[in-house]
């Protein structure tokens, strides 16, 4: 792929003011698509920001090279990329209008006084501010205030925008509305955006693909469905979603399934084998929604499936859904998450019960498992 930003073997390494040195991005490579929505996900530290900053121009990689629209940029300085940034904290003028936020990179560039006025009221429009542009930006709500940041980075029109958490510091609610907002105006304007944030429901929503980083590495970099239904490895598992992972070992491959063994001697079949062998260790990922009460509720007409059977030890009712833990000799505790529906009813602590694992809700991750 081509891409509108190619990274190649990006590195960066800090001196830590207490010591000894921090490897913020550890040759990093990816590809982002014309018109892509992607997103960089990761715990705190693990050097989204310094790959946004890199892009931008504002931090000079080690080593490697970023292409933008094929064309290498390391020796362009930042405001002569054809890129923009939105920050967590705007940065706009409060003393100057919402017109004049929104027309200043404009006017730095002279471009003429006509073009502004039209590009800047047709940016207001865009982003739900028409008629605003008089204001102060004190005179607005935080929701407005970060329409004005999105139209004063896009009104010059960039490949690639970038956008470090521009939603943390927006309530629920309102942040749930510009989500939806951000990502119907990326379609509209058919051009590349690379978000970042720490929260993994705001990534799967918005993204086309997301890259998980951790420790300066990409973990993993696919679309929001197959990152959450075949993470790559624990760290992928556990970051994204709620997981059960229990340790396991390969008994034996047929083709592309094989029957994994559990810890307390469960043995689990047809699963899909994910380049395993027989007696490799193995994480069996099984996600608390893909539990059922019943197999008759996987609405599979095979019915196939096998059995995890144990004491209730916490129940509660979440709207949705009941929530449940069930403790399994020889087992981590092992978390449920039943559609709350017709048919289904909450649990009892101490009650004994089974829960069923439908055989295509199964994902196994390589190593880690019982020793063979
Ligand atoms: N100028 C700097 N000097 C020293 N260390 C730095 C500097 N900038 C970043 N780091 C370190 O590099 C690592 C990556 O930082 P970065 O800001 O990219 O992380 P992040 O994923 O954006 O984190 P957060 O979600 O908290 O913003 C961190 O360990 C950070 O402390």
């Amino acid at each position: 792929m081509q891409g509108i930003l190619r990274i190649e073997s990006a590195s960066k390494s800090f001196q830590a003011p207490e010591g000894g040195v921090i490897r913020a991005l550890d040759n990093v490579s990816l590809t982002v698509a014309h018109n892509e929505f992607l997103t960089l996900l990761g715990p705190s530290g693990c050097g989204k920001t310094t790959l946004l900053r890199a892009v931008s121009g504002f931090e000079d990689l080690d080593g490697g090279e970023i292409y933008i629209d094929g064309q290498p940029v390391s020796d362009q300085p930042a405001h002569k990329r054809p890129v923009n940034t939105v920050f967590q904290r705007y940065a706009l003028f409060p003393h100057l209008s919402v017109q004049r936020n929104v027309a200043y990179s404009l006017e730095v560039r002279g471009v003429a006084k006509a073009e502004i006025r039209q590009r800047v009221g047709s940016m207001l429009e865009l982003v739900g501010l028409a008629g605003m542009g008089a204001r102060k930006i004190g005179q607005l709500s935080g929701g407005q205030q970060q329409r004005v940041a999105l139209a004063r980075s896009l009104v010059a029109r960039p490949k690639i925008l970038l956008l470090d958490e521009p939603l943390s510091a927006l309530d629920k609610n309102l942040r749930h509305k510009m989500q939806q907002e951000l990502k119907t105006l990326q379609h509209e304007l058919g051009i590349s955006f690379i978000f970042v944030t720490h929260d993994q429901e705001e990534a799967l929503v918005m993204s086309d693909r997301i890259a998980v980083l951790n420790g300066g590495n990409i973990q993993q970099l696919d679309a929001p469905e197959e990152l959450y239904r075949r993470p790559a490895n624990e760290f992928v598992a556990r970051f994204i979603g709620e997981s059960n992972l229990l340790d396991a070992t390969v008994v034996s491959v047929a083709g592309t399934r094989c029957d994994v063994v559990l810890t307390d001697g469960t043995v689990i079949r047809d699963c899909p084998v994910n380049g395993l062998k027989r007696g490799d260790p193995a994480k069996v990922l099984i996600r608390p929604e893909n539990l059922l009460a019943d197999l008759g509720q996987s609405g599979s007409d095979e019915r196939a499936g096998h059995e995890i059977s144990g004491t209730v030890s916490e129940s509660f009712f979440a709207g949705t859904d009941y929530r449940l833990v069930l403790s399994c000799q020889g087992l981590p505790p092992v978390r449920a998450s039943l559609r709350a529906g017709p048919g289904t009813s909450h649990h009892t602590i101490g009650e004994q019960t089974s829960l069923f694992v439908p055989h295509d809700a199964v994902h196994l991750i390589p190593g880690n498992g019982v020793p063979a």
